[in-house]
């Protein structure tokens, strides 16, 4: 089945709390939203599967009406064909994993024999078609997660929303999950709108973004554009690794001139789209190009240098094809003063590359 656009435009009362904000997500797309605790993410994902009654407002999928306040319309949760993965799996504790996947085609009414075949194959699809008998006390975070993920799925809804969906999962199966969801969420045609706070999460996953803060969207725009220029200061800090995107290559990526090579930290496909991620403090500059290193060296041309407590914040934009790439390093005061460094000078960024990560990344250019 096709899918349409989400549009939503909703104000929602909670407490003293009001959250405004509009949004559309194109079919296939993934909107990720971002914002410091309590900005309203949460407010905005509840109102979408209607667990929320905005005061006003409108959603929509295609011509299928959700809420229109003016008109009086609302349907509830369960005819919203809203599939949710939350944090947690919540599956059902005294069914299979295959029968926790055919509840949702079942409920549909699909014959018990169809409904278990379809859930079989979305549980291959999620890399756990060996778990299909077990029950969810026997899982894993991890497989616990995929099987929701093949459950959301299977029901075939017409919005996906994922709630955090990393995490309550440990620093082992968080990649493993992130990767399968790129995977997943590239080969489908719904919207989706994935709350976050890992901005790792926006860049594997999210082709664009959308920044609350106090109720309100400060910043929304192809996931790259807004990482890469943060206008709000929410965004600058959650943005504070550094992030490179290009194509990926054996070992690395290459973006216009600059070539990076790192660790795989999630599987990436050659020729497709990549990110490179690195933190600022891994980052040495050097007045020369280092010879013979197997490190990363980016030529740069110094923009700002920021005491920031025990250590100086250098940004550095480079020309990659036209496009600024901004890139900062925090090293000492003492190395600023033994490179005597001011702006405009023209250094290198070095970086090994075992500090850096690479990880696919979905579009999110600014190219149409
Ligand atoms: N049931 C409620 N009654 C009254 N106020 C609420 C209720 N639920 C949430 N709020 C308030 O609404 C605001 C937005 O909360 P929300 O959970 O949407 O934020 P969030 O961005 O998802 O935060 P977090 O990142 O911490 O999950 C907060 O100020 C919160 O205190």
């Amino acid at each position: 089945m096709s899918h349409d656009r989400l549009l939503a435009e909703v104000t929602v009362d909670r407490g003293t709390f009001t959250l405004s904000a509009e949004c559309a997500v194109e079919p296939g797309d993934v909107v990720a939203v971002l914002g410091p605790n309590g900005s309203g993410k949460s407010t905005l994902l509840s109102a979408l599967a209607g667990s929320t009654r905005p005061r006003e407002g409108n959603i929509g999928l295609g011509d299928r009406v959700w809420l229109d306040t003016a008109r009086g319309v609302d349907v509830p949760t369960h005819r919203r064909s809203v599939g949710l993965l939350a944090q947690n799996a919540l599956l059902f504790p005294h069914l299979s994993a295959l029968d926790n996947v055919a509840f949702g085609p079942r409920a549909a009414g699909r014959s018990k024999k169809a409904a278990r075949a379809l859930a079989a194959r979305w549980l291959s699809d999620v890399d756990a078609g060996e778990l299909a008998e077990h029950r969810p006390g026997r899982l894993s975070g991890g497989q616990g997660q995929r099987v929701a993920l093949a459950r959301a799925l299977a029901a075939d809804p017409e919005l996906l929303l994922l709630d955090e969906p990393l995490a309550a999962l440990d620093v082992d199966a968080a990649p493993a999950m992130r990767g399968l969801l790129h995977r997943v969420l590239r080969d489908q045609d719904r919207p989706t709108v994935l709350v976050t706070h890992d901005v790792l999460d926006a860049v594997v996953l999210a082709d664009r973004v959308l920044v609350l803060s106090a109720g309100r969207i400060v910043e929304r725009g192809p996931t790259r554009d807004v990482l890469a220029r943060p206008k709000a200061a929410f965004t600058a800090h959650l943005a504070g690794l550094n992030l490179v995107t290009g194509i990926a290559d054996a070992g690395g990526l290459t973006s216009g001139a600059v070539r990076i090579n790192g660790r795989v930290a999630e599987p990436v496909v050659q020729d497709e789209p990549a990110a490179a991620v690195f933190a600022p403090s891994t980052v040495a500059v050097h007045r020369e190009r280092p010879d013979g290193s197997p490190r990363n060296a980016v030529r740069v041309r110094l923009a700002g240098i920021e005491p920031r407590g025990d250590v100086v914040r250098l940004r550095a934009a480079t020309r990659t094809t036209g496009e600024d790439l901004v890139l900062a390093a925090d090293i000492t005061p003492a190395a600023v003063a033994d490179l005597g460094l001011t702006i405009g000078d023209e250094v290198f960024f070095v970086v090994k590359a075992t500090e850096v990560a690479i990880h696919p990344a979905t579009g999110g250019s600014s190219s149409p």
